[in-house]
C-alpha cells in the first residue's frame, strides 16, 4: 500500500453508498484557529448577479461587490457547451495520430461523445459552493462529531488525465451550525470533478466545509486507486493512495483524531 500523510502524517481513509454517524461524546479542545464568518464567495445579498454582464455562468455574486471568489478563479471560463465542436475536432485529430480512420462507422459519433464525457468528467468547474450548498445550512445547538464517511469519488488525474477514484470521509465538530447531509457528497463532487492531485482535493473538501459552517474542527480523508499507477507506469494494481487534512481541534486535539478515525474506519 501506498500511503501518504498530509497532515500530522495521518494516514488512514455516488453517494449511495455513504454512511452518516453522529458521535455521542465531543473531545473538548480548544477553538479553531484562522476561523472566517465571511460569507462564501463574499456575497452579501441583496442586487442582480453580475454573472451575464461577465458572460460566465451564473453566480450569486452581487453587482456592484468585488468580483467573487469562483469568477476570479474562473474568469475567461468558457460556456462549457460551446466548446464541444473543439473538443471533439481535438478528439478526431487523436484518433488519427492513433492510426484510427475517425471516418469509420465506429468511431464517427467518437469524438462528441468523447468530449461530452471529458465535459462531465470535469463539470466540477461549473459549479460554485454556494449555488451547491443551496442555503441548507441550520442552526442546531449540536456540537458533538458529524461524520460522513465513504463517500464515493470520481476525479481525473492531472498528469496523465485518466482517472483516479476512491471514497471520501469528511468529520467536522459542529458550532452552531449544521450542514445538510447531502451537501458533504456534493462537495466532493464539486472539487473531485476537476483535473486534480489528491492532495489538493483533500483540502479543499475540509476548507469548503470549513467556510459553510465554521465548525470548530474539520476531517477529510481520502483513499484513491490511480489508473495512471495501475494500468500504465509503475502498474502496481493494488496500490492506494491515503492523503488527509485535519484542521481545528482535529489536528490539534489527538483524542478527537482518533475518534474520528475510529468512526470513519470502522466498516
Ligand atoms: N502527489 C501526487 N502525484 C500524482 C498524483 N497523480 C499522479 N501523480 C504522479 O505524478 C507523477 C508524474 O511523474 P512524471 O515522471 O512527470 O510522469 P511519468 O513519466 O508519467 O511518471 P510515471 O507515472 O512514474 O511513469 C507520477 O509520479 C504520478 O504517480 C496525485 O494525485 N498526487
Amino acid at each position: 500500500m501506498v500511503e501518504i500523510g498530509v497532515a500530522n502524517g495521518q494516514q488512514q481513509q455516488q453517494q449511495d453508498s455513504s454512511k452518516v454517524v453522529v458521535s455521542q461524546k465531543k473531545v473538548v479542545g480548544e477553538t479553531m484557529n484562522g476561523h472566517t464568518n465571511g460569507s462564501i464567495n463574499g456575497q452579501n445579498g441583496a442586487g442582480p448577479s453580475h454573472s451575464k454582464e461577465l458572460g460566465l455562468p451564473k453566480c450569486h455574486c452581487v453587482k456592484g461587490d468585488e468580483i467573487c471568489k469562483y469568477h476570479e478563479e474562473n474568469r475567461g471560463l468558457p460556456v462549457r457547451e460551446l466548446v464541444i465542436p473543439e473538443m471533439a475536432s481535438s478528439y478526431r485529430s487523436l484518433l488519427a495520430a492513433l492510426g484510427e480512420n475517425p471516418d469509420r462507422e465506429g468511431l464517427l459519433k467518437t469524438p462528441e461523445r468523447a468530449a461530452k464525457a471529458m465535459l462531465f468528467f470535469t463539470k466540477g468547474y461549473e459549479e460554485n459552493l454556494e449555488e451547491v450548498l443551496n442555503d441548507a445550512i441550520f442552526d442546531e445547538n449540536h456540537d458533538e462529531m458529524v461524520v460522513v464517511k465513504d463517500i464515493e469519488m470520481f476525479s481525473m488525474c492531472e498528469h496523465h488525465l485518466v482517472p483516479f477514484y476512491g471514497k471520501v470521509s469528511i468529520g467536522y465538530l459542529p458550532s452552531g451550525k449544521v450542514l445538510g447531509l447531502s451537501k458533504l457528497a456534493r462537495i466532493v463532487e464539486v472539487y473531485s470533478r476537476r483535473l486534480q492531485v489528491q492532495e489538493r482535493l483533500t483540502k479543499q473538501i475540509a476548507v469548503a466545509v470549513l467556510k459553510a459552517v465554521q465548525p470548530t474542527g474539520v476531517a477529510v480523508v481520502v483513499e484513491g486507486s490511480h489508473m495512471c499507477m495501475v494500468m500504465r507506469g509503475v502498474q502496481k494494481i493494488n496500490s492506494k493512495t491515503v492523503t488527509s487534512t485535519m484542521l481545528g481541534e482535529f489536528r490539534e486535539n489527538q483524542k478527537t483524531r482518533e475518534e474520528f478515525l475510529k468512526l470513519a474506519l470502522s466498516k
